[in-house]
């Protein structure tokens, strides 16, 4: 039996009732290598020695109890803790070649380059238009026809426009949760990134919203590489190519999600993943 036909057949056995997306190795080239990366609040370190490559066009999902620095890694690959005298990050993120994460790179670019959705969605208090064309302005001047036409585009890749496009003049602050997220999506994606991160993006949803939005994950992917960080085994085992499993700042495992929820290799990320604690 090839080592193929063997990841197969165990995921379709799953793994404590896990039933992973495909079966498939990951393949693809890298979009971003995390090198050596140590990340510190004060004093507190809080990611050790971090190795990580997620590949292009696929998801990674990453999972780990509750404090173990999925977030941090989240915070670190948009420079987010740049914000915050006393964070600081040592190690590389590679992208193209350049350490995305050194003060040298402009932070508009990596923003442009990396968006983020967070756990809760966060419309601005505008219309639904200017919630959109809003990114777009910090880093493009679009004359308003291909302003218009982006911000068209970009709700309709986040599976929203039918739902808005009548009430693009009405507050965003007047959608539904689900919907808010989808327009989030569409806000970060309107500036045509290459990697979109999400952290927890359906803990507030409803089962239907939830179900939507990782469906516009697995669609999104085509053109993005993701990264995503949920608590939710099953969303792993649906939405990711790739599994990291972290505990206490340390990258545990990573595996193609198949191998993952089948057979991992190492007892903590079995205890984890079987529920046996975290
Ligand atoms: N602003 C902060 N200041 C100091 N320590 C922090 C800060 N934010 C997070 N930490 C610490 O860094 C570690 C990693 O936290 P992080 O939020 O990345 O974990 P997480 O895996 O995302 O957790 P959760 O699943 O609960 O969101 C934890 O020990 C946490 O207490």
């Amino acid at each position: 039996m090839s080592s193929t036909t063997e990841t197969k057949q165990s995921a379709e056995a799953g793994f404590g009732g896990m039933q992973a997306r495909s079966g498939a190795q990951i393949n693809a080239t890298s979009r971003i290598s995390v090198r050596n990366l140590d990340f510190y609040y004060g004093t507190n370190k809080a990611l050790k020695g971090i190795n990580l490559e997620l590949p292009d066009r696929q998801v990674t999902g990453m999972i780990g109890p509750s404090g173990c620095g999925k977030s941090t890694l989240l915070r670190v690959l948009n420079r987010m803790y740049s914000l915050y005298p006393g964070q600081r990050a040592e190690g590389e993120v590679l992208m193209d070649g350049r350490n995305m994460i050194d003060p040298s790179v402009d932070l508009n670019e990596l923003r442009s380059k990396v968006g983020m959705v967070f756990q809760k969605p966060t419309p601005f208090p505008m219309t639904i238009y200017d919630n959109i064309a809003f990114g777009i302005k910090l880093h493009e001047k679009l004359p308003k026809s291909e302003l218009d036409d982006r911000i068209e585009w970009a709700l309709s890749r986040a599976a929203i426009w039918g739902e808005v496009k009548d009430r693009l003049q009405s507050s965003a602050m007047g959608l539904s949760g689900g919907q808010q997220q989808r327009l989030c999506i569409a806000r970060s994606i309107a500036v045509r990134p290459e990697v979109m991160l999400f952290d927890e993006p359906t803990s507030a949803l409803d089962p239907i919203s939830t179900l939507k939005i990782e469906e516009l994950i697995d669609e999104l992917k085509r053109d993005f590489t993701i990264c995503i960080v949920t608590h939710n085994m099953q969303q792993a085992a649906r939405c990711a190519d790739q599994v990291a499993f972290f505990y206490l700042g340390e990258l545990v495992e990573v595996a193609p999600a198949a191998r993952m929820f089948t057979a991992p290799r190492e007892k903590r990320t079995q205890e984890y993943i079987t529920g046996r604690f975290g």
